[in-house]
């Protein structure tokens, strides 16, 4: 093994990228963007072309049973990466903490990749072995937003540097000759206009970027019916935040903030989905669907970041029309805590109980019969109260041959996918790029992909490196890992790879053990990673390990830990009746409700006449909505205000419990319905062309909607027909956020760190932060911790505590909570 390279310290000015102006004109749009990572990244990065070279694999592997056995890079492959490298490590000959790009191509991405969960409509690409792939771009990209371009050319000169740390940061990988464009979105191909579709030339400011056609397909279409939904559009329960935060980019997605339409308190992410590469809309649709699906059923554990809705997203100053996934929010991702400077001092314990809380989740995905494939730091989240959460399902798949049979053998691979170096040698073997014989390309096992992938982040979490960029043996330092591996087995430890072998691993005398300090703990991080894959541990022995076992979790799934669920109050069927009577005002519209969303909105408008099963619900029909002249005489619906008696005596029986925070936003309402009943005409006629216009565009900063809308009741109803719905949510209803007790705790300091920026009531983990350093006499005073808080288990690590190489007052901007 190479030695470890030493720390050097380049620091480098902190260049933030410009967000993009919107425009719209003529049918051309250019959206605004801001880039999130200067934002919220707490590292000075200089942007740099990214690295040549590097590359994250991802994409969709293909099930050993195809027909056709695809090659695996193609120049249309997907890629996405992010990379930490140690500064100098040319010359060290060690690489630092690195993740590299990810491609796939797109003919091999969803061969095999059959969605037996989805309805049968939607199964067909999925299981005809043609599938889509992305690319992470260059750009505007939040991510980006805090590392600069240099010239791209050999992969040491083109790495990005981090302020006081020699590591290195290149999230994608990206190839510096690709035009920099808006992050996260499609490429569209040489013919993508083809076929006249106008939508082509509605784009981000990039006229490579591709829209989906008119009108946008309903979700409910593609899902099963345990996950149908009654709500099927963002804006029926959601507004973009106002301040236009962009929480991260994907290959195919962006993330922004959203929140709920009804307590501006709550904030959810929003994965907006994109078309990639030459996608069309039906591949689009049975992708995000099928990904929808595995994030959706697995979204019930606490290390597994919620899913809730898949919705259709409409053209806006924030972002343009689609799909989305509305999502639990989170603070950060694991790979943004490894890259800042202070990761170094993180106490092994603490990266150990991170490194298990991803293990839960991988054997939950397992336990779920997913294999999640594309497991990695930067898709680990990391919540506001520190816990790690799995996310990014979109080249999982359901491993056994008969996905709904769990006692079905598991459904072998074939094809380059993942993100290397998290990508095991034997699925390396399938980078066309490596012309590696086919004679030597096997079929692999999923299970062992994110076996190997646990073992590598262990090894990057405890070294801070990431041992190799990837791992086959055109990688110098993974053949060193590979010879090390080999000497250990034949000099040290024969029975090293023996099924229930838990003496000593590898010792300080390599250099990929060194800094566990324990040889159990080297043996877990190296039987996870073994070049062999049968050899490997499974899940299943890794937690039969004894020094695995001790490992101490801030969290367990059964501990009461709040995860809000959005509200939904709007069901999609409100907003249909609505776009029909005010279609004429819409013509000329974008949005996707204007055009001709008949499929579903004819249904949605005549529930007793649907032949929907989820549709039947008694929807009682809303009021019409009133005339500009009827409200400009008469500001004053009477019947609405009678109707709101009832239902908000329901509401307040409903709050009572809620705390502190049910009562603000009986605050917040009270003053909504004081500042409308107080209206002029004018502010009235305003008030319904906003409501009308909400048909073609959702304003940048639109106010939550009345909350006392007497269809509240209807809509109980009406997701009383829908089973599945809410079912997950229900079950971990907030129990606890009391207001303001943030700032008694004393917490805004000009030196605070991220875990203490709460804005209103500090976590568990902060109450843990805080008791560290203030009198029990402190603790005390953070009251409006209800019983329910006090009930939930402390975390016992303060995973987001971590100080970045910026600690002036300007840096400490960068910790901006984006939960609040
Ligand atoms: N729920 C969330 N809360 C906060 N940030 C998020 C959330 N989901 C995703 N992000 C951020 O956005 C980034 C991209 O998300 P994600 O990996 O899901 O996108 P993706 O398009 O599937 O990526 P790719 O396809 O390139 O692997 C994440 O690395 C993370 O930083």
């Amino acid at each position: 093994m190479g030695k470890e390279s030493q720390s050097t310290s380049h620091d480098q000015p902190l260049h933030h990228v410009g967000s993009m102006t919107a425009l719209k004109m003529l049918g051309k749009k250019i959206l605004s963007s801001k880039n999130h990572d200067s934002a919220h990244h707490g590292n000075n990065l200089e942007a740099g072309h990214p690295v040549q070279g590097m590359r994250k694999i991802r994409g969709h592997g293909t099930h050993h049973n195809s027909t056709s056995r695809p090659k695996s890079t193609s120049p249309n492959n997907r890629k996405r990466s992010s990379s930490l490298f140690q500064k100098n490590m040319s010359s060290a000959n060690v690489p630092a903490l690195t993740s590299a790009r990810s491609s796939a191509s797109i003919h091999n991405m969803v061969a095999h990749n059959n969605n037996p969960f989805a309805p049968q409509q939607g199964m067909d690409m999925i299981s005809s072995g043609k599938g889509v792939a992305a690319a992470r771009k260059n750009g505007s990209g939040p991510t980006n937003h805090s590392i600069s371009k240099k010239p791209s050319g050999n992969f040491a000169n083109n790495h990005h540097f981090l302020n006081n740390e020699n590591i290195i940061y290149n999230p994608y990988g990206i190839n510096g000759n690709v035009v920099p464009s808006r992050s996260g979105s499609a490429y569209a191909g040489n013919n993508a206009n083809a076929n006249g579709d106008i939508s082509f030339y509605m784009h981000d400011g990039n006229s490579k970027i591709r829209l989906l056609p008119l009108p946008i397909a309903d979700p409910n279409d593609y899902l099963p019916d345990d996950i149908k939904q009654a709500s099927i559009h963002m804006t029926d329960n959601f507004v973009f935040d106002s301040d236009n935060l962009t929480l991260g980019t994907g290959g195919s997605s962006e993330v922004r903030k959203i929140r709920s339409a009804y307590r501006q308190k709550d904030v959810y992410a929003l994965k907006k989905l994109n078309m990639i590469y030459d996608e069309n809309a039906e591949k689009f649709y049975k992708r995000c669907s099928k990904e929808f699906i595995i994030a959706k059923r697995l979204s019930h554990h606490i290390n597994v970041c919620n899913t809730y809705y898949l919705v259709k997203v409409p053209t806006t100053t924030y972002t343009t029309r689609g799909w989305g996934f509305v999502m639990e929010i989170c603070v950060k991702d694991l790979f943004q805590l490894m890259e800042r400077s202070g990761w170094k001092s993180v106490p092994l314990d603490e990266k150990f109980c991170i490194f298990k809380q991803i293990a839960e989740a991988i054997k939950f995905c397992h336990e779920e019969g997913v294999a999640h494939r594309d497991l990695k730091p930067e898709n680990v989240l990391i919540s506001k109260d520190g816990i790690c959460k799995l996310t990014d399902f979109g080249i999982s798949d359901w491993y056994h041959i008969e996905p709904q049979n769990f006692n079905s053998p598991v459904k072998r691979c074939e094809g380059m996918i993942g993100s290397p170096p998290y990508t095991p040698p034997e699925v390396m073997l399938f980078d066309a790029k490596k012309n590696y014989p086919e004679s030597i390309q096997k079929p692999y096992n999923p299970l062992k992909m994110d076996s190997y992938a646990l073992g590598l982040i262990l090894i990057a979490l405890v070294n801070n490196i990431l041992p190799f960029f990837e791992s086959c043996n055109t990688d110098p330092r993974y053949r060193d890992f590979e010879i090390s591996y080999e000497n250990f087995i034949n000099h040290q430890c024969p029975h090293f790879r023996d099924k229930n072998y838990h003496k000593g691993g590898p010792g300080s005398e390599y250099s990929l053990a060194r800094n566990f300090k324990s040889t159990e703990a080297s043996r877990v991080a190296w039987r996870l990673s073994d070049p062999n894959p049968d050899t490997r541990y499974s899940i299943e022995e890794l937690y039969n390990d004894p020094w695995f076992q001790s490992i101490e979790v801030c969290v367990n799934n059964d501990d009461d830990h709040a995860i809000k669920a959005p509200e939904i109050r709007k069901s999609s069927s409100d907003i249909a009746m609505n776009s029909n009577v005010n279609s004429n005002s819409n013509s000329n519209s974008d949005f996707f409700h204007s055009d001709q969303d008949s499929g579903s909105r004819e249904r949605l408008e005549s529930p007793q006449h649907t032949s929907n099963p989820f549709l039947t619900a008694k929807i009682k029909p809303k009021p019409k909505p009133r005339s500009m002249v009827d409200i400009a005489q008469s500001p004053i619906n009477k019947s609405e205000v009678a109707s709101k008696v009832p239902s908000k005596v329901v509401e307040d029986e409903e709050d009572e419990g809620a705390g502190v925070e049910g009562t603000e936003d009986k605050e917040e309402t009270k003053e909504e319905d004081a500042k409308r009943e107080g209206a002029t005409d004018e502010e009235q006629k305003e008030s319904v062309r906003a409501e009308e216009a909400k048909e073609s565009a959702v304003a940048p900063d639109k106010k939550a909607p009345d909350t006392k809308e007497p269809q509240e009741t209807d809509n109980r109803n009406v997701l009383a027909a829908f089973p599945g719905i809410n079912k997950t949510e229900s079950g971990h209803e907030s129990k606890f956020e009391a207001k303001g007790t943030s700032e008694s705790a004393g917490l805004s300091t000009p030196t605070r760190k991220m875990s203490e920026l709460s804005l209103v009531s500090p976590t568990p983990l902060q109450l843990q932060n805080v008791k560290g350093r203030t009198s029990a006499g402190s603790m005390k005073s953070l009251n409006g911790i209800s019983s329910a808080r006090k009930k939930k288990k402390h975390p016992i690590h303060s995973h987001l505590d971590i100080p970045g190489s910026v600690t002036s007052s300007s840096g400490t901007a960068t910790y901006r909570d984006r939960t609040k």
